[in-house]
This record gives structure tokens, sequence and C-alpha cells, in this order.
């Protein structure tokens, strides 16, 4: 079975409070996002995962999709399993791409081996291997709280919004990213902006990560002004960064960015 693991931006993203067992309390809109993996995962003789495309850290035992298959096999005997993941999403981005996998993978796995899980039992196990992981089931925008992995439906929709989506390159770290802000009340309701116009964005949603990181790494803040500056109708961090993306009324009106070599962009109509 072959699948495409997509990534995902946060609409708003308000950090509330430090959670007793260490982790923080958010508040956040998730929408996928198409910049996608490839994962194949199919029965097999013995177990075996191949990677291409982009280097991920760490060695196979380590990787997402073998945890999501690990986690399964706690509660199901599974036979061997052949998984060929091709990276395409970059890593430390902020765009959720090595929680998809895990989740894509638990998604695989479950209609391979005919496990027959609903999506609340998928959400579950998904929670156990991250935050961002249990989003990926369902993978509709969503009004996520407490880690990030509670849910609540929203009305929002981007269909047909443009969006231009630019990794400079920068692998920062999601434990380290939440250690540098200090949690605090959201600035604004976030359902209640969503609800506005696209252009009053601007004013109403934003990321506390972007406060707390733009010091270190300018080039954020200086993606984001070139967004604005293009016509963006609404520009922002996403998650953790290092990616910056920028909305447009339609395809006509994304820009073309004179970008360094090195940076990665995603373009395209949502
Ligand atoms: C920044 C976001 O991408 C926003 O959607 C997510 O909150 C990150 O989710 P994730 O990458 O799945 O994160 P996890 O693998 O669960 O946690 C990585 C580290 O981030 C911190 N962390 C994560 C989520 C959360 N609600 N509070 C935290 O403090 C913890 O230090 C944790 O050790
Ligand atoms: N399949 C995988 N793809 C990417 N990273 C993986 C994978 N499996 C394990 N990892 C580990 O997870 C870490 C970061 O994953 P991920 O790509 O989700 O970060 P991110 O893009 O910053 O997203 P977010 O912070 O929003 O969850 C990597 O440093 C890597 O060591």
């Amino acid at each position: 079975m072959l699948v495409f693991p997509n990534a995902k931006l946060n609409l708003g993203l308000y950090i509330t409070s430090l959670r007793p067992d260490g982790f923080r309390n958010l508040e956040s809109v998730f929408v996928p996002l198409p910049w996608c993996d490839a994962l194949e995962v199919l029965p097999a003789e013995t177990n075996v995962l191949t990677l291409s495309g982009i280097p991920i850290p760490g060695d196979s035992a380590t990787n997402l999709c073998w945890r999501a298959y690990e986690l399964l096999r706690t509660d199901f005997q599974l036979p061997p399993v052949q998984m060929h993941l091709h990276k395409a999403v970059p890593i430390g981005a902020g765009l959720g791409g090595g929680s998809s996998d895990a989740a894509f993978a638990l998604r695989a796995l479950d209609e391979v081996f005919e496990l027959h899980l609903s999506p609340e039992r998928l959400e579950d196990y998904a929670r156990q291997l991250g935050s961002d992981c249990a989003f990926f089931i369902r993978n509709k925008p969503i009004f996520a709280y407490e880690k990030g992995d509670v849910f609540e439906p929203i009305a929002v929709s981007l269909t047909g919004v443009a969006c231009k989506v630019i990794y400079p390159g920068l692998h920062i770290s999601t434990a380290e990213a939440y250690a540098r802000v200090v949690p605090r009340a959201p600035r604004h309701d976030l359902r209640a902006s969503l609800a506005q116009p696209l252009e009053q964005w601007r004013d109403l949603v934003s990321n506390d990560f972007e406060e707390a990181l733009t010091p270190q790494y300018p080039i954020l803040g200086e993606l984001k002004q070139a967004l604005y500056t293009a016509g963006a109708a609404y520009a922002s961090l996403s998650g953790s960064g290092s990616a910056v993306y920028g909305l447009f009324p339609d395809r006509e009106t994304l820009p073309k960015l004179l970008l360094p070599e090195e940076f990665q962009v995603w373009d395209g109509v949502l």
C-alpha cells in the first residue's frame, strides 16, 4: 500500500500554561498542507525499513514509521513488514512531517493487516508517538488544545487560498523552541479571530513561537516581512519553525521570490 503523508500548517498558536507532565498546554488550528512524503507498507518475510530523499537523523529503529509498527505490535500479533519512506518534507520545520509519517504508518498498517481500528483508537496510538501525530489521523482542519492532541471541530476552510511555504534550512528543535516561550493567556480568541476575513488575521492571529525565536533567528522575521511585501494577506511561522508561510487570495497573486538556493519552497493552492 502506498500513502502520501502530508505536512500541516498552524493557523495561530498560543502557548498558555506549563503542564504537570512538563509539556505545555496550547491552542492552535491545524490545517493539512499538501507537501508530502511517500510511504510504502507491504507484508514481508522479514522486517525492513528503507529510506530515500532528505536524510533523517537517527537510525531506523528510532524512525517514527518503525515506532508506529512497534507500538501496534505491543497489542497485535503482526507479521513482518517492509516499509519504504521517501522523505521530502523538511525536518525541524514546524510542518509536522515526522508526525505525519507516524500517523500514516498507523493508518496503512491498520489497512494492510486488516486490524479495523476506529479513528478514535488510531488517535490514541498516535498520541503515544507525539503531540502532533493525532491530527494526521483525520487530517482535516481542526481546533487543537491541551498538548495539541485534543480536538474540537472548527469551520475554517482555506480551500482555494494560495500558499507559499519557505523553509530557510534551519533545523529548530521543538523542545528547545518550547523552552524559550513563557506561557501566557492567548492574545485573542483564536476561533473568533479565524472567523474574520483573511485580511484581518494579520492583526488578530499570532504564533507565540515567533516572538521567542526571531531574536535568535532574524531570518524568520525577514521572510515574514518579505511575504507581506509581496502581497500576502497573512503570513506566519508554522509551529515551532523554521518554516514561514504566506497566504494569498489565489494562484495569480502567488509571488516569485528570489531566495538563496538552499531554501526549500512549496507553493500551490490549498
Ligand atoms: C510545535 C507543534 O508542532 C505545534 O503543532 C507541536 O506542539 C510539536 O509537536 P511534536 O513535534 O509532536 O512534539 P513532541 O514530539 O510531542 O514533543 C517534543 C518536545 O516538545 C515539547 N512540547 C511538545 C508539545 C507540547 N504541547 N508541549 C511541549 O512542551 C516537549 O519538550 C517535548 O519533549
Ligand atoms: N520519519 C521521520 N521523519 C522526520 N523526522 C523523524 C522521523 N522519524 C523520526 N524523526 C525524528 O523527529 C524529529 C523531528 O520531526 P518532525 O519532522 O516532525 O519535526 P518538525 O518538522 O519540526 O515538526 P513539528 O515540530 O511540527 O512536529 C527529527 O529530528 C528526527 O530525529
